[in-house]
């Protein structure tokens, strides 16, 4: 079989989703149109529904991400092979954080998060064939209390802002985090434990 049958897309501009697909050896491609147009909008409006749950949401939203990729890869005669998107979300006290815009923002939404426990939500989606396949992975996540000084030296990192929820676990926001339940890799934007069993259930290639 040659090995052109194994690949798959992933149509994401996350540096971190990249990361995690390459640790768990899976062979991609990054899907292109994101690459070469930088300042592209992002592949899908990520306004919330009025009335929408979370779970509805991060679900619509890989989904979307989804369709979006698929849909292109047929303009190019490329549909032969699968694609993956994901979509991570930040909920407290049943609001919904996405990426803070701004400072004010990011700050916002830090002080929301100190002293609390939040959830993440990451949904994967892989089109392959016309069909889809879905997860919605949830992990909680235990903020230490954050003082006005600890937030405003983080945000000048610049690190909150292409990030759910204002922070990374994964970055220098690792040491405000006392304790989490659930799956790490999830909470960067790919579960890989959930990531595996969808690829296996859509009949693609784990090592
Ligand atoms: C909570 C959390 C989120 N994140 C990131 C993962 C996602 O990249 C981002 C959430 O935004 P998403 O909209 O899920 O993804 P994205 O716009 O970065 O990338 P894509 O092109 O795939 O749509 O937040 C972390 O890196 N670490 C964390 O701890």
């Amino acid at each position: 079989m040659p090995s052109e049958d194994n690949l798959i897309y992933l149509a994401s501009r996350s540096p971190r989703r990249q990361e995690l697909l390459n640790q768990i050896a899976v062979r991609f491609e990054i899907l292109d149109i994101l690459v070469q147009d930088p300042a592209r909008p992002d592949m899908v409006d990520e306004t919330v529904r009025a009335g929408e749950k979370p779970d509805d949401y991060v679900k619509r939203m890989a989904h979307e991400k989804a369709e979006y990729a698929w849909q292109f890869l047929h303009t190019q005669n490329r549909a032969k092979h699968p694609v993956l998107t994901a979509d991570t979300t930040v909920v407290i006290g049943g609001r919904i954080l996405g990426k803070p815009q701004n400072r004010e923002e990011a700050f916002d939404m830090l002080r929301l998060l100190s002293g609390k426990t939040h959830r993440v939500l990451t949904s994967v989606a892989v089109k392959k064939d016309g069909l889809l396949f879905q997860t919605v992975q949830t992990s909680d996540v235990t903020f230490a209390p954050l003082s006005r000084e600890n937030i405003e030296a983080y945000i000048d990192t610049g690190e909150p802002y292409d990030k759910a929820g204002g922070y990374g676990i994964q970055g220098l926001a690792g040491k405000f985090i006392q304790h989490i339940k659930g799956s790490y890799s999830g909470i960067m934007g790919l579960p890989l434990f959930e990531t595996t069993g969808l690829l296996r259930k859509a009949g693609i290639f784990v090592p």
